[in-house]
């Protein structure tokens, strides 16, 4: 379990000139769960894209307890204790639960018994054990979103990065889904950065809050005094969710 955060610091980014991310900071401790939100074309999923290496840096770094992973490869920066899920699932739908969950803990460099293990371990805590056998295409979406995050729980990072986790869940699988992700700080120590626009699933999870719009940090804080900030009811939130 580590005790180093991970450090956004004043991140831009740059698409043909368009400035997606303009110095943009947001640090993450260990066990601390982060709620990151704005409207849509805000800039969320690029700082998750550039946190993890999938897009270059126009300015900034990104810092792991001081030591730099800005400008690693997305493959080393995972390798670093950073993980992530996508906005859309991916599986390798033609392979079982139970390997697709092994395999990322293969690419981690354990024994296929310890992954085999490992696998097992997950799929019992995400009450997933029974479909183990099945192939992870033929799974329901809330069932397939389960199994991307114990996929990415299986390479034992200390910080995971969430995008839009419970978008298209139902109400039951959104529920099982928040108390899963909710015991992870506990159970593992993992600093988790959430993505969602279900203001009712971030508000339940979340301590902090980290508020974009236009590619711009507008708010960040305690969640139940950024959903009060003027400027994020403005931007975002609307008066429905300040008052909820
Ligand atoms: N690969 C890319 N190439 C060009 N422009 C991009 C690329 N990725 C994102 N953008 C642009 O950067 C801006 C921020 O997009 P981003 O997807 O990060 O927003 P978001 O807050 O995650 O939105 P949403 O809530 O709709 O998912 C948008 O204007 C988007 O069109």
């Amino acid at each position: 379990m580590s005790e180093k955060s991970l450090n956004a610091a004043g991140v831009s980014v740059e698409f043909s000139g368009l400035r997606a991310l303009d110095n943009v900071s947001l640090t993450l401790s260990p066990a601390e769960i982060v709620g990151l939100i704005g409207p849509n074309g805000s800039g969320k999923t690029t700082l998750i894209n550039a946190i993890t290496g999938q897009v270059p840096l126009a300015g900034g770094r990104v810092t792991i307890g001081g030591d730099q992973i800005s400008g690693l490869s997305p493959r080393r920066i995972a390798l670093k204790g950073i993980n992530r899920s996508f906005q859309i699932v991916r599986l390798f739908n033609n392979m079982t639960v139970v390997e697709n969950v092994e395999s990322s803990a293969l690419a981690h460099g354990v024994s296929l018994r310890q992954a085999r293990e490992k696998a097992n371990t997950l799929l019992a805590e995400f009450s997933l054990s029974e479909k183990a056998e099945d192939l992870a295409g033929n799974l329901s979406y809330g069932d397939k979103r389960r199994v991307e995050i114990a996929r990415a729980l299986a390479a034992d990072p200390a910080f995971l990065l969430l995008d839009e986790p419970a978008a298209g869940m139902n109400e039951a699988e959104s529920e099982t889904l928040l108390h899963i992700l909710s015991e992870l700080p506990r159970t593992r120590g993992l600093g988790l950065l959430i993505i969602d626009h279900d203001m009712g699933l971030i508000m339940r999870l979340c301590n902090r809050l980290h508020v974009l719009a236009s590619g711009r940090t507008i708010a960040e804080g305690k969640a139940d005094e950024v959903r009060k900030n003027p400027a994020v009811i403005e931007a975002y939130l609307g008066s429905e969710a300040a008052n909820a």
